[in-house]
Order: structure tokens, then C-alpha cells, then sequence
């Protein structure tokens, strides 16, 4: 039973793979590295089935064909991307909270950045101005995710706001968040399909093509999630640390910008 229905995703058509075309693939990624042409931070990955590196060792006969979304420059046509993140209160927040998952942990980051003398920009997307009832709440969020210039046409503001709004997206993922994993980080199940999936939801992308006339926003990027590797230990550990050290109920230590009047960083249902 599908997730989500038709139209919903980015299209994803899985197809059986003709015979080589991986290894050949890999020839092309191989080839690159060694001319230095392939950013780094991508080398040493190739695709499932290249003979070279011991560990990928795998047979893969079929692949997805993901829908592009790649806007069309030359129509006017541009894309927005931006992770809508949690979407829904963490199950583990203290009672008491004033901060939602995402606004907390970004915080709690944006902590550590200035501690360490880094200049971060502070990104201030709170999901749930996105899924709040209040147009202005709702405007606010697409201001932020559309970014300065855009942000100041009103007229782009309004026609996002609109298509993200009144679209299924994200309504269909709040419930699944809620849904699949109604425990939260620290007592669910982490090798339980619905809680990997509900942590996947929790990290997946809009992607959203603005043409003059149309909008077309989709979901995507959905990399599957693993506790496996010691990520479980980390998701409970920054858990357990958002709650104990105040990130949720406001109460973090320290004379950060956001502490000074005015400033409070807070989030509503
Ligand atoms: O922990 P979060 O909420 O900051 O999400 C991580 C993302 O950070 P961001 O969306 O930029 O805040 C992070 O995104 P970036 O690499 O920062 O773009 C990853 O998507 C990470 O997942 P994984 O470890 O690659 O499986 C994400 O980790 P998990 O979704 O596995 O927690
Ligand atoms: N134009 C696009 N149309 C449809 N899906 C896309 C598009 N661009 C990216 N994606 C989806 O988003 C996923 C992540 O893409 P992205 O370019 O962010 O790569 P990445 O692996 O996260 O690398 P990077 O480290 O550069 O961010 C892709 O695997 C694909 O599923």
C-alpha cells in the first residue's frame, strides 16, 4: 500500500536495469576521480554492482527513474527546495516546551557554531508556521524559504503560500510523522520499519517549481534511514540532550543573541 497518493512525490518509476549499464556508470565515476573531476566528497561511492570496491559487491537488476525537476531557465521557470523537517512535536518533549524538534535542534546548533567562533546564519524556518491555521504564520514561512530577493514580491509570496497550503503535502506528512512514530526517539523501536520511515519523513525534501503560471511541488530525496552505524545512539543521545540541557522548554544556558528581549525564539502549534 502506497504512502502517499499519485502526485504527491517526485515521480518514481522503477525500472529493470539493461545489462552493464551500472559497471559502465562506474567506468564514467572511476574515470573521473581520476582526473580530479568528481567533488570529493562524493568519492569512493559508486553505484550498487561495481566489482572494484570490495564492500559494494552487490547484483542490482532494477533502479527508480526519478521525475526531473529541474526547472526550464529559459521559460522563467525556477525551483525552491527546502526540508519541511518536523512537522509535529517531538513525543519526548518535556510537557513544558516552547520549542518545536526542529527549531530546538537548530538552536542547540547554532549554539555550538558560536561557541566555536563561527559566523552561521541563523535560518529561522519553523515548520510549524508552515502547518499553522494562520495565513500569516503561513506567508512568513514561504518569506523565509523563498529568501531575499524573492521574498519581497508579494505576489510570488502569496501564489507559494497558496500552492504549499491548500496542496497535500504536508498535511499527509504530519500525519505520518504523528502516526508512524507515536513513541518518539527514545522509546520507539529504531529497527521498526514505520520509525525509519517516520525519520525519513522527517528529513525529505519539497521541491517546488515556480513557472509564471503554474506551481508543481512534489516530495523527494527520500534516503532511507538506519540506526545502524551508531546513528541510534546519536538520534537518543541529542534527544536526551535537547530535553536535559533546555533546548525545548527555552531554558538552555548561556548569553546567546535569541535570549535578549524581543528576540525569543518560540514556537506554536
Ligand atoms: O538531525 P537533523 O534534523 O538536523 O537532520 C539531518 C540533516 O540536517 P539538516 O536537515 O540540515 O538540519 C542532514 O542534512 P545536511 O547533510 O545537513 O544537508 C542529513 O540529512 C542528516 O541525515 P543523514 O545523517 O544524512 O541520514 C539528518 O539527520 P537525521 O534526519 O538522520 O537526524
Ligand atoms: N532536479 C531534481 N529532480 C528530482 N529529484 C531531485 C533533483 N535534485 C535532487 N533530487 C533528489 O534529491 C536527492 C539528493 O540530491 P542532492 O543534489 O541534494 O544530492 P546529495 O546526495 O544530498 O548531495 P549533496 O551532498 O551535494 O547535497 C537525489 O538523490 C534525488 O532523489
Amino acid at each position: 500500500m502506497p504512502l502517499f497518493p499519485p502526485g504527491v512525490m517526485v515521480g518514481q518509476t522503477l525500472v529493470k536495469l539493461p545489462q552493464e549499464l551500472v559497471s559502465r556508470a562506474n567506468d564514467v565515476l572511476h574515470s573521473l576521480e581520476e582526473t580530479n573531476a568528481r567533488p570529493i566528497h562524493r568519492r569512493h561511492l559508486y553505484l550498487a554492482g561495481d566489482p572494484r570496491p570490495s564492500e559494494q559487491q552487490m547484483e542490482e537488476k532494477y533502479a527508480f527513474l526519478v521525475e526531473d525537476m529541474t526547472p526550464d531557465i529559459s521559460r522563467g521557470e525556477f525551483l525552491i527546495e527546502f526540508k519541511a523537517k518536523w512537522l509535529t512535536q517531538s513525543p519526548n518533549a518535556p510537557a513544558d516546551w516552547r520549542r518545536c524538534r526542529t527549531c530546538a535542534l537548530r538552536l542547540k546548533k547554532h549554539s555550538e557554531a558560536l561557541r566555536k567562533g563561527k559566523t552561521v546564519e541563523w535560518r529561522g524556518l519553523c515548520p510549524f508556521d508552515l502547518v499553522s491555521q494562520d495565513q500569516k504564520r503561513n506567508a512568513n514561512a514561504v518569506k523565509r524559504i523563498l529568501k531575499h530577493p524573492r521574498n519581497e514580491d508579494e505576489n510570488l509570496v502569496t501564489r507559494v503560500t497558496k500552492a504549499l497550503i491548500n496542496g497535500p503535502q504536508l498535511s499527509i506528512l504530519r500525519e505520518l510523522q504523528a502516526s508512524l512514530d507515536p513513541n518518539g526517539i527514545l522509546k520507539a523501536d529504531h529497527t521498526s520499519k514505520e520509525f525509519l520511515t517516520a525519520m525519513t519523513l522527517r528529513d525529505c525534501t519539497f521541491f517546488v517549481k515556480v513557472s509564471p503560471t503554474d506551481i508543481q511541488a512534489r516530495l523527494g530525496d527520500f534516503d532511507v534511514k538506519s540506526g545502524d552505524g551508531g546513528k541510534s545512539d546519536y538520534w537518543v543521545k541529542l534527544e536526551t540532550e535537547l530535553i536535559e540541557d533546555g533546548w525545548y522548554s527555552g531554558t538552555e544556558k548561556g548569553d546567546f543573541p535569541w535570549n535578549a528581549e524581543g528576540l525569543q525564539v518560540v514556537c506554536k502549534l
